[in-house]
């Protein structure tokens, strides 16, 4: 369905999803646990929960037991840990096969790693830890103790990011020129004391949504920035060690896969409060990748929630140039011969394609799209790279120390 009906149809039924139908041979659920009585799970998990047979939201815990009480009760959760050992309760509660982390991102590190010593699979928010280090730690536990641990960069695995990524890979754009990615938060959005605002708890508009600028730039060029050539934040007045806007620039290497790597440049802009046109024009969330060509140029509009909506704009130059409007909410709508998964339904979120395929990890199945434990730590020294570029401090590492058998301290990195 077209327009403005569809996308009042989607949004209904992102928010209201059908109940599915449950194989008489299907396996039990798995049992997830929440940390925190956070903002973000209900549209990270517990709504797509819904209507994926093999999830079950079974516990939250919070530092408060009537925030985690009243938390449950809104959303149907038959457990409630709090006070200050709630974290602890839920990792130990042997019913938990799966904990989501959307912790404050300087938390992600310590609760992650007691949850995969715990031998509970972890879905852990974005940006996956304050360091690159840390990420590669918890991802090398995971290996150890064999469970699946994922950094929920959500948004790769929408079809309308695949098909991006498929058209500017199709060499129909020619040899690629420039990629500028943006993430802004209009003024009004995050409020004041937000975590996001916070060193100690790893915030930053970098890190909060240049994670994703990061993230969707080093995807779309398939590769790391080899050199950082600008990097330009705008402290937050009251605190100079936060960044509430960035610019950078960066370079890549020539491969010898990708000759053409080392003439792209690439821009990245991120805000927590991108303030009003003129001072009184509030500004719309900008989220957005463009990448231009010698022969042709394409953009996606709103890489990070598609599912509510989204357009891919493709040009081509010169006699003959032509435009085209792609819209892709399912795999269904790929060109035919070049599909690229089967599962998924219009409303279907960002995130409830990436839980379809978590627990399809989990499972033993091969997902449709994954996020590696490489592509994790390579976003996090991105990153520390754009900071150390910019004069900032390094976000600070965590205080937790892991027990021995924890912390596998070797630097090989888990594939
Ligand atoms: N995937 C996505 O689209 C999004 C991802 N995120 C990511 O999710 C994470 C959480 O974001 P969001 O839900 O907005 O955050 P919240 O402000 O809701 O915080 C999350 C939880 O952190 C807990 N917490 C623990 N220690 C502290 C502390 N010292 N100060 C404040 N809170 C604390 C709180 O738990 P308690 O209830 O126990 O008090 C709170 O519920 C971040 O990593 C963020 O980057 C955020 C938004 C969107
Ligand atoms: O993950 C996120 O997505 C969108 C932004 O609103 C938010 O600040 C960020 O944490």
């Amino acid at each position: 369905m077209a327009g403005f009906f569809g996308f009042v149809k989607r949004v209904y039924q992102i928010n209201n999803p059908p109940t599915p139908t449950v194989a008489p041979d299907a396996p039990p659920p798995l049992r997830f646990g929440i940390f925190g009585a956070a903002k973000i799970a209900p549209n990270a998990l517990i709504i797509p929960a819904k209507s994926h047979a093999e999830v079950i939201v079974t516990a939250v815990a919070a530092r408060d037991l009537d925030r985690a009480k009243q938390y449950a009760k809104k959303w149907g959760i038959e457990k409630a840990y709090g006070g200050k050992d709630a974290y602890q309760e839920l990792v130990d509660d042997p019913d938990i096969d799966v904990i989501y982390n959307p912790l404050p991102n300087g938390l992600h590190y310590e609760w992650t790693m007691k949850a995969l010593q715990a031998g509970k699979h972890v879905l852990l928010e974005k940006p996956s830890s304050n360091s690159s280090e840390e990420t590669r730690k918890m991802f090398e536990l995971a290996d150890k103790k064999g469970v699946v641990l994922l950094e929920a960069f959500h948004y790769r695995f929408h079809p309308a990011t695949q098909r991006f990524h498929a058209i500017v890979n199709s060499g129909e754009l020619g040899a690629i020129k420039s990629i500028e990615t943006k993430l802004l938060i209009p003024k009004g959005i995050i409020p004041d004391g937000d975590i996001r605002y916070q060193f100690d708890l790893g915030g930053g508009s970098l890190m909060d949504a240049g994670c994703y600028a990061v993230s969707q730039t080093r995807y779309v060029a398939g590769a790391n920035p080899s050199q950082i050539l600008t990097a330009q934040p705008t402290v937050d007045p009251s605190n100079p060690d936060i960044d509430a806007a960035f610019d950078a620039s960066f370079a890549f290497s020539t491969t010898e896969s990708n000759p053409n790597l080392g003439n792209v440049t690439a821009s990245i802009g991120s805000a927590l409060a991108n303030p009003p046109k003129w001072g009184f024009i509030p500004k719309v969330w900008e989220i957005y990748t463009t990448v231009k060509g010698d022969a042709g140029e394409a953009t996606l509009l709103n890489y990070v929630a598609p599912a509510v909506y989204h357009y891919i704009e493709v040009k081509t130059y010169g006699k003959g140039g032509k435009k085209r409007t792609e819209k892709v909410y399912t795999f269904r709508e790929w060109p035919k011969g070049e599909k690229k998964g089967e599962k998924g339904e219009t409303w279907w979120m960002t995130y409830r394609y990436q839980l379809e395929a978590f627990v399809d990890q989990i499972r033993g199945r091969k997902p449709q799209h994954w996020v590696s434990a490489q592509d994790s730590i390579d976003n996090m020294k991105a990153i520390e790279m754009i900071y150390e570029k910019a004069g900032l401090k390094a976000r600070p590492l965590s205080t937790y120390t892991p027990a021995v058998d924890a912390d596998a301290g070797s630097s090989s990195a888990a594939a």
